[in-house]
């Protein structure tokens, strides 16, 4: 059973540690700092790697920064488009950042 899942075109970049951030709504934002997560694909949860939680902070859409997308890597209009396909409408987000468990 995985804990988070994220899109298959994001395995890559977090396997190789590229991506090191997500953004996600109210409804995943119970995680807490030092717990460690089994992490899925979204498409057919399989399992990919474990990731260690290093913070959640909530952040508006607005505020979002060339970090948070070079932390993505992504542009941040690509990080923006991103956001409005999965979130449609949504402005409160949380920045949940992780590091990738080498040894898992
Ligand atoms: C179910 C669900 O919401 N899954 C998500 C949500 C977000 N992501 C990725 C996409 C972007 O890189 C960031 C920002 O939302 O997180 C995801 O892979 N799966």
């Amino acid at each position: 059973m995985n804990d988070i899942t994220f899109f298959q075109r994001f395995e890559a970049d977090i396997v190789t540690g590229r991506k090191t951030i997500t953004l996600r709504d109210e409804a995943e934002s119970h995680f807490r700092p030092g717990q460690r997560l089994r992490v899925g694909r979204y498409e057919d949860d399989v399992f990919f790697c474990t990731i260690d939680v290093k913070s959640v902070v909530p952040v508006m859409l607005s505020e979002l920064t060339e970090e948070h997308a070079r932390q993505e890597n992504m542009t941040l209009p690509q990080l923006k488009e991103v956001i409005g396909e999965i979130y449609p409408g949504l402005n409160e987000l949380y920045v949940i950042s992780f590091e990738r468990v080498i040894a898992d």
